[in-house]
Formats: C-alpha cells, sequence, structure tokens
C-alpha cells in the first residue's frame, strides 16, 4: 500500500532537474524506483504528427526505467517536422551534395597545420577509445593515463565507466571524458538515449556519442531518425552530440547524406561515421561526403572513427575533412611517426 502510494506520489510529483552528482562520492545504492528522478531533466521525446503513439502512456519509456504505473507525458514543445515537410528538403539537398562532390577541387583541412608530425594539435584531434565490453577498470584507468600522457581530446567510454573516468581526469582539463550512448546498434528507445545521456552527464561526461536508429533511416522513416537526435540533443543541454551513422550499413551516398542532413538539422555538433562494431570503419571518401553534407550548417564537423590504426591513415582522414579522430590505436598514431623518425635517422647514422 505505501508502495502504491510513493508511486502515485512519484507519477504526479512536480517536475525539477536531477541534481548535479559529486563525482568524489561513493555511488550510492538506488531501487530503480528511487533511481528514477520525479521527472527526467530531458524533455519527452517528440512525435511527428503522422506518428502520435496510439497511447500516451507509451509515450515515454518510464515503466521500463522502474515504474509501474505508466506516466502520461505528452510533449509540450511545438511538434517537430514530419516526412512529407522532410523528404522534399533531404532530396533537395542530396542532389547538391553530390554536385558540390562532382565539382569539389581542392580541400584545405583547418585543423592541424603541420601534417608531417604528430603534434600536440593532432593530439588533440584523437578520441582515445575503449568500447570493448570485455574492459577492465584497470584497462579504462590506463586508456585515461594514455590520455593524459599524449594529451588527447577525450577518452571515449561506454556509460558504465564514465564515472571512473571522470575521476581520474578530474586533474585535467584537456582530456575530457566522452560516453557513447545506444552503442553500439542504436536501436533503444528514444527515450532509453535520452534518460542515458542524462545520467552519463550526471557521472561527468562532456560529450556525447549516439548511435542513430539506422534501420528508420534506410526505411526513409526520416522523422523518427530527426526526433531520436533532437530528443538526445536536447537531453544534453548544450554538451557537444556527436551522432554515429554507422557508414558500412548505410550503402548508398544518397542515404549518408541524408543522415548527416537530419543530424545537423536537429542540433548534432558532430557527424561520426562508425561504432567499429559493425564490420567496417572509416573512409576518406565517407569522411569527405559527409563534411560536404554537414557544409551547410555552420560548425557541424565530422568525426572519422573504426579501423583508423596509423598516423598516415589518421592524416589521411584530417585531409578529407575530420576533425576528430575516434580511434582504439591513439598511442600507435602518436608513435608511428616518431618510429618512423627515429628508423630514419638510425638509417643516416648508419650510412655516415
Ligand atoms: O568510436 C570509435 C570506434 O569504436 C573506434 O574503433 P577502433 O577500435 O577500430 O579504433
Amino acid at each position: 500500500m505505501a508502495e502504491q502510494q510513493q508511486q502515485q506520489q512519484s507519477s504526479s510529483t512536480s517536475f525539477s532537474p536531477l541534481p548535479p552528482r559529486n563525482i568524489n562520492k561513493p555511488i550510492p545504492i538506488f531501487t530503480p524506483l528511487q533511481r528514477l528522478p520525479a521527472k527526467p531533466s530531458f524533455p519527452p521525446p517528440f512525435y511527428p504528427q503522422d506518428q502520435q503513439p496510439s497511447s500516451p502512456t507509451i509515450a515515454i519509456g518510464i515503466q521500463g526505467a522502474g515504474l509501474q504505473k505508466p506516466i502520461s507525458m505528452q510533449s509540450t514543445v511545438s511538434p517537430p517536422r514530419t516526412n512529407e515537410e522532410l523528404t522534399p528538403l533531404i532530396d533537395a539537398h542530396i542532389l547538391k551534395v553530390l554536385e558540390d562532390l562532382n565539382s569539389e577541387k581542392e580541400y584545405t583541412p583547418q585543423i592541424v597545420k603541420d601534417l608531417s608530425k604528430p603534434t600536440e594539435e593532432l593530439a588533440q584531434t584523437i578520441d582515445h577509445t575503449l568500447l570493448k565490453p570485455e574492459a577492465t577498470e584497470d584497462q579504462i584507468k590506463s586508456l585515461c593515463e594514455e590520455a593524459v600522457q599524449h594529451g588527447f581530446k577525450s577518452c571515449c567510454i561506454n556509460p558504465t565507466h564514465v564515472r571512473l573516468v571522470a575521476t581520474t581526469l578530474s586533474e585535467t582539463t584537456k582530456t575530457i571524458p566522452c560516453s557513447v550512448i545506444g552503442f553500439p546498434l542504436g536501436t533503444s528507445s528514444t527515450s532509453s538515449k535520452c534518460y542515458e545521456s542524462s545520467l552519463a552527464i550526471l557521472d561527468g561526461a562532456k560529450e556525447i556519442d549516439m548511435v542513430i536508429p539506422i534501420g528508420h533511416l534506410l526505411s526513409k522513416n526520416y522523422s523518427y531518425v530527426y526526433n531520436d537526435i533532437l530528443s538526445v540533443v536536447r537531453a544534453t543541454k548544450g554538451l557537444p552530440v556527436k551522432v554515429i551513422i554507422e557508414t558500412s550499413l548505410v550503402k548508398t551516398q544518397e542515404e549518408k547524406i541524408a543522415a548527416c542532413w537530419i543530424a545537423a538539422e536537429a542540433g548534432a555538433m558532430w557527424v561520426k561515421t562508425s561504432t567499429g562494431f559493425s564490420g567496417g570503419g572509416a573512409t576518406v571518401e565517407d569522411v569527405r561526403l559527409m563534411r560536404l553534407a554537414v557544409a551547410h550548417k555552420e560548425g557541424v564537423k565530422v568525426k572519422a572513427s573504426g579501423g583508423v590504426r596509423n598516423f598516415e591513415q589518421a592524416i589521411n582522414m584530417i585531409k578529407a575533412g575530420a576533425s576528430r579522430i575516434g580511434t582504439s590505436n591513439g598511442v600507435a598514431i602518436m608513435a608511428d611517426q616518431e618510429k618512423k623518425e627515429a628508423s630514419g635517422s638510425e638509417k643516416k647514422e648508419e650510412s655516415y
């Protein structure tokens, strides 16, 4: 009875944002009901007019997060864009980008001026990544140590490791925690992605890398994809969101351009090629295409990720238009050239 009352109270309490979490404090143990904030600090997902859920009680996945009693939540924000509205805009954009692709002569990277050797500037383009499910705490700590040592931009990890990374990196501002969301499939509900993002941010994440619902993109259900990204962007309250398109599963240039346009329009700051978990990674062609596909939106950048193993590959990605490299080979990338230089000077010495 008391539990029932508590649930009812919880569903009718006025909403307030989650308090900031002190990352140095031990994590309290929550029951699912307690863990759920009285009201999520993210806005409810937006449903296009043509895709309103049949019952408002399923509009947000709160039941799955611990509540027995469904909560009715209707968005008070103006309705998002419908497929009918989005499709002609996307089709026009596809034509324009394909034209640009054919006519572009030259591109000069704005970042990393010296492309001949690893520099601090290059290190600051690297998201030092460990996303394997079996990653141990010691390996995550080593990831942080390497990132600090080389001056990488971020440590990119799964949400379960964000708190450890935030604590380990608390002395530095140069390297930040970056959490993947809906990773690696992108198939979790929009509400789950929002909630996952909110918790990751409370744990200390400073950037969010989310995976799009790929099947919805391939079904040309553009409004679903737009809504998914927009909801996460709003949940992150101004932190940069990178949108992973998973280019190995999105076969055509048209679909990749559509994904980039939607991400940029929905407020993402980055489009990112790959998770590294779906059998393919970043290619120079995709990075170039994605750069052109977001060029209309000032400030939106491209992250190349998946399969970038050495310095040369990293530089090729930057030359194609990547401003960030997501890689589990950051140390090798920085060492690669140093090794080449060392063996070069040995050869010189030998020849004297
Ligand atoms: O998001 C980044 C990727 O998972 C990194 O892929 P990688 O392990 O092939 O470098």
